[in-house]
């Protein structure tokens, strides 16, 4: 069984239409780039997965049910979700903050899934720390801990190492390839295509609302793909770590 499908999925804003018969299968167990311009409704995708978002036709699976009929309990048992950008205002400590991913599980293994969670995004030196004086890279940190407490075997991130440096930015990569491995889905909303190239298995390229491109990343990824949308120039270059060429965008510096 697919982990999550969309089956002729129409919606939007109520000012604007952004998908029109959105028809898909993602596999179980793979690591999903979702990746696009701005403003290609990849957050909005998102949004119809975790209810945040009604269709207007159509509906969408998650392990084969439509997430119409499941409650807002169920649903947080099933998937995770790691917002961009997100904010909790609220004077919680980290530890606090964390523990709000059990909300579903009535008290069952919280102490441990909450201990395990905070020591795999490497947040223990901050849990006594409030979350209202945490930087961004210190709270998507948390968030993603909070996400991995409900233990749900997909997991939704919109940008999810944009304000990260760059160690943190290899280390939760990593850390979602390792949950890969133990059988997650990851559906990842990344801009940077290196990231998108190194770490995710396949990729989904949104245009305008469209899948323009869609499969393993390592051939969805062409120079024809980038310039017409992105509208830019690239170039492979070998990484002799990974031993395989990657894309990179081709810049024009000025000498003078
Ligand atoms: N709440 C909203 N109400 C109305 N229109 C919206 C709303 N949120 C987003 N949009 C519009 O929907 C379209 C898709 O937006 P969305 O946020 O899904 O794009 P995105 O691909 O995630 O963009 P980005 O890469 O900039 O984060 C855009 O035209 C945007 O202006």
């Amino acid at each position: 069984m697919d982990s999550l499908e969309f089956s002729h999925l129409h919606g939007g804003y109520d000012t604007q239409q952004i998908f029109k018969d959105l028809n898909l299968n993602l596999p179980k167990g793979a690591f999903i780039a979702l990746t696009g311009p701005n403003g290609s409704g990849k957050s909005t995708l998102l949004k119809f997965i975790y209810k945040h978002l009604k269709p207007s036709e159509g509906k969408v699976l998650v392990e084969g049910k439509n997430v119409a009929n499941f409650t807002q309990k169920e649903l947080a048992k099933h998937l995770g979700f790691v917002a961009q950008n997100g904010k909790l205002d609220y004077a919680f400590s980290v530890r606090e903050a964390v523990s709000m991913g059990r909300y579903a599980y009535d008290g069952e293994d919280n102490l441990h899934t909450i201990e395990q969670a905070i020591v795999e995004c490497d947040i223990e030196h901050l849990k006594d720390k409030l979350v209202t004086e945490l930087s961004g890279g210190e709270l998507q940190r948390v968030l993603l801990a909070r996400a991995l407490c409900q233990q749900g075997k997909l997991l939704l991130l919109d940008e999810p190492v944009n304000h990260l440096d760059v160690k943190h930015q290899r280390s939760i990569m990593e850390l979602l390839c390792r949950l890969v491995e133990k059988g997650y889905t990851v559906v990842c909303v990344l801009h940077d295509l290196l990231l998108v190239q190194i770490y995710s298995q396949i990729a989904l390229v949104l245009q305008k609302g469209s899948v323009v491109a869609y499969g393993p990343t390592q051939t969805v990824l062409t120079e024809k793909l980038l310039q017409e949308v992105y509208d830019i120039q690239a170039h492979q270059v070998y990484d002799p770590t990974l031993d395989r060429m990657l894309w990179l965008p081709t810049y024009k510096v000025s000498s003078s």
